[in-house]
């Protein structure tokens, strides 16, 4: 059955946007996998689905799916692109828009200029809500059996789990042995999310991001607050922080514990298509 869609990104992390507001849009993993695919497909990090709302005070609802089909919680980039593509296409005129998400509620505002704030919701640090298996809760994790030896890392989940390290500089960073290495480890039941982190100062990162599901990109929104709000919870940095990705720079703004995590960035309207799904 062939579908419209809105191709868009978020600091270089890609989409392909369905609306299922009228109609419901089911994908199998291998439809979804087929979309993304750079060749044989339309090509993109992940899928978001714009559907009605589930519960009673929100507009609508948001599904992800990776291009490897599974499933997420969570996407920040996406978030972003979400509340442009529902005002610039019409579903809505309202600024901020609340939005059901797998396991809770998200806002998202159109700011005046241009860029848009999402509010990702209290971040999580408790191992069994990352989820991450066989530790206590602590401010950070030792994991021997990974390619180049132990590894540190935080642990927190926006809805989608993260794991976080630091490094000296990323552009010499392990992204392509430990990201795959930590992404399907055994003690992430649910896979997760690997951002490798820079400090730069106390208000400014550099990030790069091995995603569940989709590998490196450009850009990892929920990533870029994962790597902020586990250093801040660290005490090494401040509450307003600048994020910069390989696709551009986004800010990330926690006023901790207890408080929802604010991305802020732009999103970007690529071209419009229409595609066909194998059965
Ligand atoms: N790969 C993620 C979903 C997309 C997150 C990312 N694109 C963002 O901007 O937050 C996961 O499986 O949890």
């Amino acid at each position: 059955m062939p579908l419209s869609f809105t191709k868009m990104h978020g600091l270089g992390n890609d989409f392909v946007v369905l609306e299922a507001i009228n109609a419901p849009i089911e994908l199998t993993p291998a439809q979804a996998r087929r979309i993304a695919d750079r060749r044989f497909g339309v090509g993109c990090d992940q899928i978001l689905i714009v559907g009605p709302p589930r519960a009673g005070n929100a507009d609508f609802s948001y599904r992800i799916l990776n291009a490897d089909g599974s499933e997420s919680g969570q996407c920040g980039n996406g978030a972003r692109c979400f509340v442009r593509y529902v005002r610039e296409t019409g579903l809505t005129d309202k600024k901020a828009v609340v939005v059901d998400i797998r396991d809770g509620q998200m806002t998202l505002e159109a700011l005046d200029d241009d860029t848009f704030s999402v509010a990702l919701g209290v971040p999580a640090f408790a191992p069994a809500d990352v989820p991450l298996a066989g530790f206590a809760a602590a401010r950070r994790y030792t994991l021997d059996d990974v390619p180049g030896g132990p590894v540190m890392f935080a642990a927190v989940s926006f809805g989608n789990p993260h794991a976080v390290l630091d490094v000296a500089d990323i552009d010499t960073a392990p992204v392509a042995t430990l990201g795959p290495a930590l992404e399907s480890h055994r003690v992430f039941p649910e896979r997760v999310n690997v951002g490798f982190r820079q400090i730069v100062a106390r208000d400014h990162i550099r990030l790069r991001v091995f995603e569940r599901g989709a590998g490196e990109t450009l850009a990892c929104g929920s990533g870029a607050a994962a790597a902020v709000v586990t250093a801040i919870a660290a005490g090494t940095l401040d509450r307003d922080v600048r994020v910069d990705l390989a696709g551009g720079t986004a800010r990330v703004v926690w006023d901790g514990p207890g408080t929802p995590a604010y991305l802020i960035g732009p999103a970007e309207r690529v071209f419009d298509g229409r595609l066909a799904v194998a059965g």
